[in-house]
């Protein structure tokens, strides 16, 4: 068996294509969304993230703001960026591209996001309505990534309802809240969260129908450790060198061979990754359309 792909990349485009009309719509009425950005430092992950953030924007239509801070920037100047951008009414919705550098409280500089313009949905109130809403409708933004991770089986018609799904990570913008989303009653899936401290990752994993991978872990999840014919969602990226090269390249969390036992996969890079972008871009355009009532 060789696993059909999910293909982040395509379906980022159709969806960048549905927005694009969206904030056309919008421009008519007189309305611009507009995404801004808090960077720090120089690390080149988020520097790349954050200059295609702005590259989608430009493309569908949204108008865009950066706070561009140096490395050794305290946490009264990020705490300043966040409150221009609260209130700066060019922009209608921001992120603060995380990890900040150490020294800087990230959880700090996150409840300080007015809510109504937290693009990537990790203040905690959005949190916290996530918690809350089990079966009701939630119209304030959802993390970028989970909704990526939905939208992608969604588009592809996977129902997740009963099926067993192990996360494996529990970091902030991905395994702590994707758990939230997968039980809610629309969805109906059974979660097990896995992290460094779980006993036994592999057998959690190897009961899975569906495997979230987002620990940052290269090859964490092996073939053996892929039910045949499981759903596999490869989210985690890392940065690793080359040995025959020396060069840097990109290793996802799902070491190659789980495309021979799985049914689905999704290719890193060009599956969830894009797919995160995209659903920033409609976190940005869903929250304009509720402003503009
Ligand atoms: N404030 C946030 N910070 C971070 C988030 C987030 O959602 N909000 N997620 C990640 C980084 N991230 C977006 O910020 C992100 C990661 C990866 C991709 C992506 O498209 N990856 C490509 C490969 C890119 C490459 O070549 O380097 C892919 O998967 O095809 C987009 C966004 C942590 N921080």
């Amino acid at each position: 068996m060789t696993a059909q792909t999910l293909d982040g990349k395509a379906t980022a485009a159709t969806i960048k294509a549905e927005l694009t009309e969206r904030v056309t719509a919008l421009r008519e009425r007189g309305i611009t969304p507009g995404l801004g950005t808090v960077l720090v430092g120089d690390d080149p992950g988020s520097k790349a993230y954050v200059g295609g953030k702005h590259r989608d924007c430009a493309e569908v239509g949204i108008s865009s703001i950066r706070e561009d801070l140096p490395a050794d920037a305290s946490q009264a100047d990020v705490e300043a960026a966040v409150a221009r951008l609260n209130a700066d009414p060019a922009c209608t919705g921001y992120i603060v591209q995380l990890p900040l550098p150490k020294g800087v409280d990230a959880n700090r500089v996150l409840e300080l996001i007015d809510p109504g313009k937290d693009a990537d949905g990790l203040h905690p109130t959005n949190l916290g309505r996530l918690v809350l809403r089990v079966a009701e409708e939630i119209t304030s933004p959802l993390p970028c990534t989970p909704r990526a991770v939905l939208e992608l089986l969604d588009r592809y018609g996977i129902d997740l309802a009963g099926k067993d799904v192990c996360v494996v990570g529990r970091g902030t913008t991905v395994g702590r809240s994707i758990g939230l989303l997968l039980t809610r009653k629309t969805i109906n899936a059974t979660v097990t969260l896995t992290h460094t401290g779980t006993r036994d990752l592999a057998s959690h994993v190897r009961n899975a129908d569906v495997i979230v991978a987002a620990a940052g872990s290269p090859g964490i999840v092996t073939p053996d450790m892929v039910k045949a014919g499981a759903v596999v969602l490869d989210v985690g990226v890392s940065r690793v060198e080359d040995p025959e090269t020396g060069k840097a390249r990109l290793r996802g969390d799902v070491a190659d061979g789980a495309a021979e036992v799985a049914s689905w996969l999704s290719p890193n890079p060009g599956g969830v990754g894009p797919m995160t972008r995209a659903m920033l871009l409609a976190n940005v355009v869903d929250s304009a359309e509720r402003q503009a009532g």
